[in-house]
């Protein structure tokens, strides 16, 4: 329920007229304690140029802004922009860690990141110092929820090998057991982390006539979510047993790194197809291959990897059952706006010393 309050407000303030959700005790800091060389109250870096024009021209309203310019990010730039600054739109997935705080100094007070996942974010260093730290859940869900049911899709019906058939010259529809894959009606979907994400995509399952759907977390969901989406909690093995569809939806931490190795893929379905939006090193990639190549189960569908970007003679990328997409799933105009707009509003209110609107801890 609360992540639905979250999600609503979040998406309300990404649409919403900008200045009529800034902080009231921001827009007073602002006429009171302003920099030397701006009038603006605070100095704010935003850590990539592509940051949507959206959050930039928020943050402008009542800050001095300062941009990092270089792509892929350039550490030293980063670090020699970082000093002084009240607060950071960190806009990469650079690591947000002491090196950069101590760049920043003491008077550092509000960071948002532009993305869901922090796994990038020293975050036991960050709550020492006591800086709030905002992300942007929720505002992507649908995107994210999208590209899995086209992994979903993509994986169980074959495209990638399909379309190697077409450039390969192999293209024999005269054989009635060609290409056939798995179905997705009456199915049993699994998910190995069952938050906004998770349930966005069971969501749009359920117009595919699904059967059931198992999830494995740490704490067990809402009884009305499990009822909406017919979702029952189960255990790790569990899932991988009697699932038709694993769908791996959950943060990377030290407890979720790896779980999908050689034994999990053991206890899969040999007609199970896993697909990752999460995070790649959830997966062990290795022992992934070698149980994609000697079909041990049916296929798979990522959109991360490990590393990324992942090299282009990486092994996974010869396998016929494996569609590989270069991690975008939040990678839509609309979402990146509101990715923006919400960053900014965490950073805006961390400023003024309020609640974030979508604080990380
Ligand atoms: O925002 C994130 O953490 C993502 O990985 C989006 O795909």
């Amino acid at each position: 329920m609360l992540n639905r309050f979250i999600g609503l407000s979040a998406t309300i303030a990404a649409r919403s007229s900008r200045s009529g959700f800034l902080p009231a005790s921001l827009l007073k800091a602002g006429n009171q304690n302003k920099t030397m060389s701006t009038g603006k109250a605070f100095k704010v870096l935003v850590t990539h140029p592509e940051v949507p024009q959206e959050g930039i021209d928020l943050l402008k309203e009542n800050c001095e802004v300062i941009l990092v310019n270089s792509v892929p990010t350039d550490r030293a730039e980063l670090l020699q922009k970082l000093r002084g600054v009240d607060g950071v739109l960190w806009g990469g997935h650079a690591a947000l860690n002491a090196e950069a705080l101590d760049a920043a100094g003491p008077q550092l007070k509000s960071i948002s990141t532009m993305s869901a996942g922090i796994d990038y974010v020293d975050v036991p260093e960050l709550k020492k110092r006591k800086i709030p730290l905002g992300h942007t859940p929720t505002v992507l869900n649908t995107a994210v929820a999208d590209l899995a049911v086209g992994l979903v899709i993509a994986a169980s019906r074959r495209f990638h090998e399909g379309r190697k058939k077409i450039d390969n010259d192999q293209w024999e529809n005269y054989h009635l057991n060609w290409l056939l894959g798995q179905d997705i009606r009456d199915s049993t979907v699994g998910f190995y982390g069952f938050g906004g994400i998770g349930q966005a995509i069971a969501k749009r399952l359920g117009g595919f006539d699904i059967d059931r759907v198992l999830y494995t977390t740490r704490r067990r969901v809402a009884k009305d979510i499990e009822e909406e989406y017919n979702a029952k909690k189960v255990d790790f093995d569990t899932l991988l047993a009697e699932s038709d569809f694993i769908v791996i939806a959950s943060p990377l931490t030290k407890d979720t790194e790896g779980v999908f190795n050689a034994t999990a893929f053991n206890k899969m379905k040999e007609t199970a197809v896993l697909v990752n939006i999460a995070r790649g090193k959830i997966v062990n990639q290795n022992d992934l291959y070698e149980a994609l190549k000697c079909n041990r189960i049916f296929a798979a569908g990522l959109d991360v990897t490990d590393p990324e970007p992942l090299s282009p003679t990486d092994k996974l990328l010869t396998l016929d059952n494996a569609v590989i997409l270069p991690h975008i799933g939040s990678a839509t105009k609309r979402t990146r706006a509101d990715m923006a707009t919400i960053a900014a509003h965490n950073v805006l209110r961390g400023l003024a010393g309020e609640p974030m609107l979508s604080p990380a801890y």
